[in-house]
């Protein structure tokens, strides 16, 4: 018998909001029927959506989209609830049950919370309810906001082994620049390495309503991809498109991995958990951690960033500031300072650590980004 394939799929307010801003209940009856039919297929579905504040802010009186943090929490509030009774009439039509999920970052970064959104969700999905997840947008803070939706459905298909994500926008993939500013773009069907040079040729938003552009949407596939869950980036909008999409012949640019599912400790280091501090460190250290493979030793430290404590989560980076990995630290921020360029016998004596290995490499993991694809 067949695998379930287990997909994430995110709705883009590009991609639900009619030409004035608003909500267009239309489109959420569209996206809803073509889910239904993936299920048939037997594939299991959930859906992580924007549209909260696209649905509300009319109703509260505002006569264009919010822009103010405050005014968009409260366009939210008010257009959550309105976006769930879309989904739970466009879902019934269908015989299908639909569950409201709000999430926000530490919700991922905590261990017992995100073992219970997991358990929740795996409930819902046995019982055949399609979760309906968004960022809880009245409790989010400035600095711990998701920009935009796309990080969340990555963080997501992380959690709950995706086995892919699909990211649902108004335009048919990844171009090799904004199609909207350089019409001769050209689409990249397939990408295998996401680098640097992608993050370059990807744009903001392009329409007034979506925040995060290609940019961020690339960040999600990198993301994604790093806990093993191949990714799709494009448009679905005439009937039989999200099957197509599932079938490999969607519109839009797949990013395919080969990479398996990461253990759960290492998803939570590498994706989940939000870093603490940055520990800097020099050319001899970053080829320890990325080519040989080793723990990170005092004596490659040139420098930290912020403030932590031992077995927080911090990120590693390079003199350029490019970020190598993720790793717990054995070492409070201070220790780090303390020991940074000494041999190890000399930080032992100095700072005392838990264990020599200011992260060993069975806690690391390598998110790094290469300059070109090719390479
Ligand atoms: N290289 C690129 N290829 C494709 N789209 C790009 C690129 N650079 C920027 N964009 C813009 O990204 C937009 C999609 O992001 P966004 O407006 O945030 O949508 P959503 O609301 O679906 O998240 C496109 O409409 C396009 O104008
Ligand atoms: N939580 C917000 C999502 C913000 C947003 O615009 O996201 P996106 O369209 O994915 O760039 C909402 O529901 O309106």
């Amino acid at each position: 018998m067949a695998m379930t394939r287990r997909i994430v799929v995110k709705i883009g307010s590009s991609s639900l909001t009619s030409e004035e801003g608003g909500l267009s209940r239309e489109k959420v009856r569209f996206f809803a029927t073509e889910i239904a039919g993936l299920r048939r297929s037997g594939y299991q579905v959930l859906l992580v959506t924007s549209g909260a504040v696209a649905a509300g802010f009319k109703r509260i009186g505002y006569t264009s989209r919010p822009k103010l943090v405050y005014e968009k929490q409260a366009a939210a509030a008010v257009g959550q609830a309105l976006l769930m009774e879309a989904y739970q009439e466009a879902f019934s039509v269908h015989g299908i049950a639909a569950a409201q999920i709000l999430l926000t970052r530490p919700d991922f970064s905590d261990r017992s919370r995100s073992q219970n959104a997991q358990r929740t969700i795996e409930e819902l999905l046995r019982l055949g309810v399609v979760p309906v997840i968004n960022e809880n947008d009245t409790v989010a803070i400035d600095e711990l906001k998701f920009s935009e939706n796309d990080t969340l459905s990555a963080l997501v298909a992380a959690l709950v082994k995706a086995d892919e994500l699909y990211v649902l926008t108004d335009i048919e993939g990844l171009y090799t620049a904004d199609p909207r500013k350089d019409p001769s773009a050209q689409r990249i069907d397939r990408i295998e390495v996401i680098s640097e040079e992608l993050y370059r040729i990807a744009g903001g938003a392009g329409s007034a309503v979506g925040t995060g552009g290609m940019r961020s949407k690339i960040e999600a596939a990198r993301i994604a991809m790093g806990g093993g869950v191949s990714t799709f980036i494009g448009r679905v909008t005439e009937p039989g498109d999200l099957r197509k999409a599932a079938e490999g012949e969607g519109r839009g640019t797949y990013f395919t991995t080969s990479l398996h599912s990461l253990p759960a400790k290492k998803k939570w280091i590498g994706y989940l958990a939000v870093p603490q501090g940055r520990i800097i460190v020099d050319a001899g250290a970053e080829e320890a951690l990325l080519v040989g493979h080793r723990s990170l030793l005092p004596a490659g430290i040139t420098g930290i960033d912020g403030e932590f404590h031992p077995r927080d989560v911090v990120e590693v980076v390079n003199a350029a500031g490019r970020t190598l990995g993720r790793g717990v630290t054995n070492y409070a921020s201070w220790q780090v300072t303390a020991a940074a360029g000494l041999s190890s016998d000399e930080a032992l004596r100095r700072v005392e650590p838990s264990r020599i290995e200011v992260i060993h490499r069975d806690e690391w993991v390598t998110t790094h980004v290469k300059e070109a694809s090719q390479s």
